[in-house]
């Protein structure tokens, strides 16, 4: 699915208006029927239930005031709160006219602000896409008092203040609303942590925007949902042997972090690889027997941590990094494994986090590698901090761009940038899975992938963090989000990936 920017929305809202032959009115009667649909079926509003809609002078406020109409029409008796404007949209300005005088209007006053109570439904359609520049006097006002009322708010379109696409300065009056109703696709803001507290839950209401114009408009932003791959995941053939799902090689461990290893091997092998052999260092050697039979164990001639590269002859894949520590030695074996990989590389954590302290090894990664830093990590690897999710975002695309490699960041939407400069974010997953051990599960299944020579390395990123929060959502269901540990992740690998087997082979945009 497409993130556009604000400017793009504006395109799609004018190319829908033009190749459906209707006009801007009718769309957004769209639009107020879709949000009117949403509130029925999901608060299932007693009658008497108190709306109170705050219209701005915009599109958004005209949503607002059409949404106004629709309720009193359907027997609800909503109020409506008017920013006093100079200038309004012309489709508002009809929507004001077409509001039946038996909805109470009122102006909003700085000296005036009405007491919403508890068991109110607001709805902010103070502003949407068209926000221009941050909210001043009496909106940033109304917006304040709004945050500090009791009642259930939600945002039409956008939680009014925030740009769609772009960081507003500091302590800009924003709503922070509980549910944001969004229209078709959603927006850049919505993916990232520092909008979370204006955001709250978004849902995203279908209101026929056109699919043709959609398809036309360029984007570096997607937002990744099971359709998208299906196709993407090929079954197993019938006469398929281990050979033909790759041979994989994870280097991992160290004394007090053989866990790491432990987890990243065992996601490996529900990952479907053909073969997996776990390089680790001796003290290792027996845990991993124990926890991951069906893995062939290398131990390291060090007792407890990496020291030497095993021949890569064997392996259709590489994987680094889960609980690896950051001696010397297993600095040199990163360095070492860099100059000589001639196949597919998944680099995490620690492998990570020396990649960052010798920077000069940045140079030598193959084209292609993935790697899968969470925020810290990332920091690390760019020396760079980032002023904001935004900045970050873009550091991200720089950083797969330059290099020429795939670099996720890892969070509740976790991202991957590609090196032509894409970002996916992630669709599933769960706060369950923040938890000591997710990320290694993460690398172990990527792993997999990688080493699966059908998927290429982009297929492979996507499917592999879609499944692995995927996982995450089927484990949840039987041990709640507190009780979630990454073993329980590893346990869904599987049916994870068969739905994704199983879904229909042709490919959905
Ligand atoms: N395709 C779709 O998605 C559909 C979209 N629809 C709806 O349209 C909405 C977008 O409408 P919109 O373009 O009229 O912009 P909106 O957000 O109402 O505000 C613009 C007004 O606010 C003003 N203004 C801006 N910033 C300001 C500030 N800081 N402080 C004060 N004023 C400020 C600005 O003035 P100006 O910047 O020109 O000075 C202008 O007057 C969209 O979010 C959705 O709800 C649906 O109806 C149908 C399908
Ligand atoms: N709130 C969340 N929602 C969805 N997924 C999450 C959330 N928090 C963490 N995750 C996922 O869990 C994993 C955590 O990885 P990481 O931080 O490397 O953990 P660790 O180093 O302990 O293994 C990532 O894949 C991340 O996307
Ligand atoms: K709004």
């Amino acid at each position: 699915m497409k993130i556009l920017s604000a400017a793009q929305t504006r395109i799609l809202d004018e190319g829908t208006i033009k190749a459906q032959g209707i006009t801007s009115l009718e769309l957004m009667e769209r639009a107020a029927t879709a949000l009117l649909n949403w509130l029925l079926d999901a608060l299932h509003p007693a009658a008497d239930t108190p709306f109170h809609i705050l219209c701005g002078p915009g599109n958004n406020g005209g949503d607002g005031l059409a949404l106004a109409r629709l309720l009193h029409q359907s027997g609800y008796q909503p109020q409506v709160w008017l920013l006093p404007t100079e200038k309004s949209s012309a489709d508002y300005a009809a929507n004001l006219q077409r509001l039946p005088t038996a909805v109470p209007r009122h102006e909003l006053h700085a000296r005036r602000l009405p007491t919403f109570p508890a068991g109110a439904v607001m709805l902010d359609a103070l502003f949407g896409t068209g926000l221009s520049r941050p909210l001043t006097g009496l909106a940033a006002q109304v917006v304040a008092h709004l945050n500090e009322s009791q009642a259930l708010c939600i945002a039409v379109d956008m939680p009014s203040g925030l740009l769609a696409d772009a960081p507003q300065p500091a302590d800009s009056a924003v709503v922070q609303a509980h549910y944001t109703l969004s229209f078709e696709l959603p927006k850049l803001a919505f993916f990232l942590p520092q909008n979370a507290e204006f955001v709250g839950e978004w849902e995203l209401l279908s209101i026929g925007l056109e699919a043709t114009v959609i398809h036309k408009l360029a984007v570096d932003n997607c937002f990744i949902e099971e359709n998208f791959l299906v196709g993407r995941y090929p079954k197993r053939p019938k006469f398929s042997h281990k050979g033909t799902f790759g041979h994989a090689l994870l280097l991992a461990g160290s004394r007090g972090k053989i866990g790491a290893a432990v987890l990243a091997s065992q996601a490996c092998l529900r990952g479907g690889t053909g073969l997996l052999t776990t390089c680790i260092p001796q003290v290792g050697y027996d845990i991993l027997q124990a926890t991951a039979p069906e893995a062939m164990c290398l131990p390291d001639p060090a007792l407890g941590h990496l020291s030497e590269l095993p021949d890569l002859q064997p392996y259709a894949a590489v994987g680094i990094g889960p609980g690896l520590g950051q001696e010397e030695a297993s600095r040199e074996v990163l360095r070492q494994l860099l100059e000589a990989a001639k196949v597919p590389l998944v680099i995490d954590a620690d492998a990570l986090n020396l990649l960052g302290a010798n920077q000069e090894l940045l140079d030598l990664l193959p084209p292609d590698t993935l790697l899968t830093p969470h925020p810290k990590e990332f920091e690390r690897l760019t020396g760079e901090p980032a002023r904001d999710d935004y900045h970050r975002l873009e550091q991200l695309r720089q950083f797969a761009r330059q290099r020429r490699c795939f670099c996720v960041l890892k969070g509740a939407y976790t991202a991957l940038a590609t090196p032509d400069g894409q970002i996916y974010f992630n669709s599933t997953g769960n706060p369950g899975m923040a938890t000591g051990g997710s990320g290694d599960v993460l690398t172990g299944l990527l792993l997999a992938l990688r080493a699966d020579k059908r998927l290429s390395a982009c297929n492979a990123a996507l499917i592999g963090l879609y499944a692995h929060g995927r996982a995450g959502d089927l484990a949840v269901q039987q041990t709640g989000e507190a009780g979630l540990v990454a073993g329980d992740i590893v346990r869904f690998i599987g049916p994870a990936l068969q739905e994704l087997a199983d879904s229909l082979t042709h490919i959905v945009e």
